[in-house]
């Protein structure tokens, strides 16, 4: 299991106390052979730490309603990832009447962002407690301080970023015909979730852009056309996808085992 070794207040505290090495503990360092991200003394700026390795994990950004569930369920199926969507555990907070419950309703329901400290800790625990070493996050980070939070918490970087880019008035159609029964599938707080997706999403996009991470996908189309672009994205990380199966017995992709 992974122990917590940053804290989570300040956000940006740049303590080179964190190890990685959680990362081994909660995987088990008989599938490090899978990991792909290396995290080096020099990306760290300072302290003396071993290279140790990271989950792989991909980042599934994109503008309400464009589509980012969806096409996650078809990676899923086809990769095997493990699928977190920080919306859902959010909405599970909501459900479960938890401490932060409430507040977090009252967000989602006028299109704000929840506190990164919620969002993350969330995320966190479900990576914790996961057996797999390969996820999807989907719907996260929202914002730049919620790329920061992760980064500091978490201690780790996405190899992959998904960008779904859809016009606005396609996401508005596809949401308010996606019949949920969501609190914040309706026109008013759609009409903010868009301005606010364009103020705090768009500078992450153009982060990882930056970083040549980033992988736009033109997100108008049949499911199946759109999932055509998704497949080749993956395609040079296949082998390391390979590997993830063979770890996770849980996975319904364990035929590749030997
Ligand atoms: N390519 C598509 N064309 C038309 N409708 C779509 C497409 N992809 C998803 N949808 C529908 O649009 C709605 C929003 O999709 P969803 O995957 O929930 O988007 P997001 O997670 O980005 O908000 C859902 O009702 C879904 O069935
Ligand atoms: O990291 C996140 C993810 C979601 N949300 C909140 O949860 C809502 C729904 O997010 P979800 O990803 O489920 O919506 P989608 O984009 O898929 O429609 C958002 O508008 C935010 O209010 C948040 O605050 N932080
Ligand atoms: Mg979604």
């Amino acid at each position: 299991m992974w122990r917590r070794v940053a804290s989570l207040s300040p956000m940006v505290s740049s303590s080179s106390t964190r190890s990685l090495s959680r990362y081994q503990a909660a995987f088990g360092l008989s599938v490090g052979e899978s990991f792909s991200t290396e995290i080096s003394k020099q990306e760290e700026g300072s302290g003396l730490r071993p290279k140790e390795k990271a989950p792989f994990i991909t980042f599934v950004l994109g503008g309400p309603g464009s589509g980012k569930g969806t096409q996650c369920e078809k990676i899923v199926e086809t990769f095997g990832l493990t699928h977190l969507s920080a919306g859902d555990l959010l909405r599970r907070e909501i459900a479960m009447h938890t401490k932060n419950g409430d507040m977090i309703l009252n967000l989602i329901k006028d299109g704000k962002i929840v506190p990164s400290e919620v969002t993350v800790k969330l995320l966190q625990k479900e990576l914790e407690s996961s057996n797999s070493s390969k996820f999807l996050i989907d719907g996260f980070p929202r914002t730049e301080e919620n790329r920061v939070a992760f980064e500091r918490i978490v201690g780790a970087d996405p190899d992959v970023v998904l960008f779904f880019d859809c016009p606005e008035e396609e996401m508005v159609t596809r949401v308010l015909n996606r019949n949920q029964g969501r609190v914040d599938d309706n026109i008013t707080t759609m009409k903010k979730r868009l301005k606010i997706f364009e103020a705090l999403n768009r500078p992450v996009i153009d982060y990882y852009k930056n970083k040549g991470k980033l992988y736009t996908i033109n997100a108008v189309g049949t499911v199946d056309d759109i999932f055509k672009q998704v497949l080749p994205i993956f395609t040079p990380f296949e082998e390391q996808l390979k590997q993830s199966r063979r770890v996770n017995p849980k996975s319904p992709l364990v035929e590749n085992s030997s």
